[in-house]
């Protein structure tokens, strides 16, 4: 039995590893967690947010004012459970209202356990991110809170996102099929490296049927589905230590299978093709962030869930392994590289959502490009 804590006044403290520290209740669990603390600019979809394996590890800091008011409804996550290691928000709502909501997030952060703050300045804090950079954070409450040296103390001992590797820990352990929707027209190897059930949804609205396989995968586990196509996931962690799903993709480039990726599978591309990767100061979260696709000229307004980044020159196509690359896509907030296309082979990849369950829905034409790739391999 969970108890919500919406109404009542436990304490809670949030703790950053510089030693910033702020004072609110508990909202969810109550409890101790620890992650790495980045703010997330969207103003609607926290359902989708709170369930994206992406965040695996982290806390996140809602900027927007108020948080769940529309309630928790059963179709909107993106997977079977909240992946967020902690939750941090300014003003709950008290009473949700939504036709879709069947609980409050209150009681929802509760029953699956996940330790959150409320009544913190989300304001000041974002700033202190965005000044200092993504930071280790402990929030503590009930019985967890001690004297402010002692937490600050168990927050530097928790692991950094630099170095983590995540993708296997949130990923399907066993392969399984997402049908198309209508008529069946290709087959897609899906490698699931933190996969949003919007995902492969998107693909099956295209008569794409998905395989989805867990991130340990091989090429041949890849090849034994018979794929028109190869897509590479989303997920948590630093891609710098994605040693195995980079020599997997580098087996599908040496094939020329038409391959796609999004987000970590960006950043598996950028790798697998001999570019580095980085830790962004503070990331991109949120749903409003403008990129541009430099192929079209057209800017699209676009979701994001990214805090590490490929290190690849903006306006001069590079000579790689598998034939000459550029960047398609970059953001216009900071210049930070959003997508990558090989010219001589058909493969390409985005450092955002354009399954964006919550919207915007700018980029779903990426999807259709990775299906006229596969048509054209076959015509
Ligand atoms: N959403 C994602 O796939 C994130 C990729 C990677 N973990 C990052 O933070 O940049």
């Amino acid at each position: 039995m969970t108890t919500s804590t919406r109404g009542t006044k436990v304490p809670a403290v949030l703790v950053l590893e510089d030693g910033r520290i702020f004072r609110g209740r508990a909202y969810g669990a109550v409890g101790e967690t620890f992650g790495e603390a980045v703010f997330s600019t969207g103003m609607t979809g926290y359902q989708e947010t709170l369930t994206d394996p992406s965040y695996h590890r982290q806390v996140v800091v809602m900027t927007a004012p108020h948080v769940g008011n529309t309630g928790i409804n059963d179709e909107d996550p993106e997977s079977g459970r909240i992946w967020v290691s902690g939750y941090v928000v300014r003003d709950p709502a008290r009473v949700p209202s939504n036709w879709r909501s069947r609980r409050t997030l209150d009681d929802e952060l509760a029953a699956q356990g996940v330790v959150g703050i409320s009544g913190v300045d989300t304001r000041a804090l974002t700033r202190h991110l965005r000044e200092r950079g993504a930071m280790r954070v402990g929030i503590f409450s009930g019985e967890a809170v001690a004297d402010d040296a002692a937490l600050l103390a168990k927050v530097q001992a928790a692991p950094q996102m630099k170095g983590a590797d995540l993708a296997a820990e949130v990923a399907t352990k066993e392969p399984y099929v997402v049908p198309a929707i209508g008529e069946k027209k290709f087959t897609v190897a899906a490698v699931d490296l933190g996969i949003k059930g919007m995902t492969p949804h998107r693909m099956a609205e295209r008569g794409i049927e998905v395989h989805v396989l867990p991130a340990t995968a091989t090429a041949e586990d890849v090849y034994a589905v018979n794929p028109d196509g190869v897509f590479f996931s989303n997920g948590p962690g630093d891609p710098a230590t994605a040693d195995g799903p980079v020599s997997v993709m580098q087996a599908v480039l040496a094939r020329r299978t038409p391959l796609f990726g999004i987000c970590f599978g960006n950043q598996i591309l950028g790798r697998a093709l001999g570019f580095g990767t980085y830790k962004l100061k503070y990331g991109h979260r949120g749903i409003n962030q403008p990129v541009q696709d430099r192929t079209t000229g057209k800017v699209e307004v676009t979701a994001h869930n990214h805090g590490f980044a490929v290190d690849a020159p903006l306006d001069t196509v590079s000579d790689t392994p598998y034939g000459r690359a550029e960047v398609s896509h970059v953001c216009l907030n900071d210049n930070v590289v959003e997508g990558l296309q090989l010219l001589d082979q058909p493969a390409f990849s985005v450092q955002y959502h354009p399954e964006a369950a919550a919207g915007p829905h700018d980029a779903a034409y990426l999807f259709d490009r990775f299906v006229s790739l596969m048509e054209a391999e076959r015509a």
